[in-house]
């Protein structure tokens, strides 16, 4: 009887790595469990909120697309795991056996700030998008100052630098950008650090561009409560400061979600509840159980005064993705081989007019490679990888072989690498 694969999250990770195993493994069971009944394409939810795309633009339903690939749907929640019975429960009551269970949940978002949640709005979802873009069209009648930001504990920065960018660009278009003050409040010990110790640089880089739209900035400090009308924080030594605002998009800390806790702590990681996996995405303790995306447990590459994580970015985890198929479909074939995601990433954060991309491989220090460029034709990348990342999504195969052999041209990379010893932290070198 074929082996069956239970894949937890229909993200960027959980659909990457469905159709990977699919490709690896025609006779696989795979099911796909999540909560939400469409794909959504993340890193449009800036421009969601700004109004430049529509939700049809950067979702698709999974019920229409899936069981065309041979891939089962389940639009329900994971409620609980049981490791030692390799069952997952749903939310709708379902009891799900499977042999490899790939956990692809995305973040639980942690409003840590007081006010936060009621206050401002993030970008983590299309919903919040959805509410922000709202917001906005009523800030547009009436503008005053806007906080964007990031509260300690941080990992994924780069939204909150593009919200910030992106803002400026269509403030100036709609002949507003002089009535309302920009300030960017972070934990981040520098601007341009973004959780990674910077890449290259990034610290340069962001603080020109800051200074040439005009945006203030304050950094190494803890937004501790949002208000209606301002943003207050905490500097190191404890002394307090007040910033006016009438609107502000503040991001979230990330944790593992509850399913994740469920398993119990050989699974999730005691601190923030994400999923404890080795350098294969492997949990070390239930190995049937594999981690893919932000809700796995990467150590941050260092110590900053007020806490920041490492985000695991688009490419990242199409990475992890990748090897966590192959990992598992070696298992099956009791196969010894076993594959470690590279952890390499392309950002690009896009201002509207241009964008600035960045390339780190691999992103965990010390790096090999880092490459940057600021240009206008990087804003047109970004939208026409939007584009082909939906496209890929749509026709199930999120690793066409041109794909590979182009960044392996352009960057030298390679997506997963052979991994002679599994056991150590996720992106530590084999
Ligand atoms: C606003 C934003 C912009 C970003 N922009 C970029 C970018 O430009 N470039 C880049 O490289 N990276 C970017 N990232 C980082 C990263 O690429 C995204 O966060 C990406 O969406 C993460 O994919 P994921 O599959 O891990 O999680 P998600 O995309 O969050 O997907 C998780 C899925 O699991 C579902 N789920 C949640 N809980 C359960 C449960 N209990 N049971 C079943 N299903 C569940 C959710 O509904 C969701 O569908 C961005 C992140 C954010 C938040």
């Amino acid at each position: 009887m074929s082996k069956h694969v239970v894949v937890l999250g229909g993200g960027i990770g959980g659909i990457a790595t469905a159709y990977n195993l699919r490709k690896l493994d025609k006779n696989l069971r795979i099911t796909v469990v999540s909560g939400r009944p469409y794909f959504g394409f993340t890193p449009a939810y800036p421009h969601l909120a700004l109004g430049w795309r529509k939700f049809e633009d950067i979702t698709v339903p999974l019920a229409n697309i899936l069981p065309k690939h041979g891939i089962e749907f389940i639009n329900e929640n994971g409620e609980s795991i049981d490791p030692d019975a390799n069952k997952l429960k749903t939310t709708g009551g379902k009891e799900i056996h499977y042999d490899y269970l790939v956990i692809a949940t995305g973040p639980k978002l942690v409003f840590g700030a007081e006010g936060q949640e009621q206050y401002s709005t993030s970008v983590c979802t299309a919903e919040h998008a959805m509410e922000l873009n709202k917001k906005l069209e009523d800030f547009y009648k009436n503008p005053g100052p806007v906080v964007v930001g990031a509260i300690p504990g941080v990992s994924c920065f780069g939204p909150a630098y593009e919200f910030a960018f992106m803002l400026h660009y269509e403030l100036k278009k709609r002949g507003l950008r002089h009535k309302v003050p920009i300030t960017y409040i972070t934990s981040e010990p520098y601007v341009g650090h973004m959780g990674l110790g910077g890449v290259g640089p990034s610290r340069r880089l962001m603080e020109d561009t800051m200074a040439e739209r005009s945006i203030s900035y304050v950094a190494n400090v803890k937004i501790t409560k949002v208000e209606p009308d301002k943003v207050i924080y905490e500097d190191l030594e404890g002394k307090t400061y007040e910033v006016p605002c009438k609107l502000s998009m503040i991001m979230p800390r990330f944790m593992g979600p509850e399913v994740v806790a469920s398993a119990g702590d050989k699974v999730a990681n005691p601190v923030n509840k994400m999923v404890i996996v080795n350098r294969c995405f492997q949990n070390p303790t239930y190995k049937n159980i594999f981690g893919v995306g932000v809700v796995t447990a990467i150590p941050p590459v260092e110590q900053t005064p007020i806490p920041t994580g490492v985000p695991k970015t688009g490419m990242m985890i199409e990475q992890m993705a990748l090897a966590v198929a192959h990992n598992i479909v070696s298992d099956i074939r009791n196969s010894a081989d076993r594959y470690a995601p590279e952890l390499s990433a392309i950002c690009i954060a896009d201002m509207g007019s241009d964008a600035m991309g960045f390339y780190a491989s691999p992103v965990i220090p010390p790096r090999s490679v880092v490459k940057y460029k600021k240009a206008l034709w990087m804003h047109w990348i970004k939208s026409a990888f939007e584009k082909y990342f939906m496209w890929k999504v749509k026709t199930g195969d999120v690793a066409p072989f041109f794909e590979e052999k182009m960044l392996s041209l352009i960057f030298g990379t390679h997506p997963i690498h052979v991994c002679k010893d599994c056991a150590g932290s996720p992106g530590s070198a084999c």
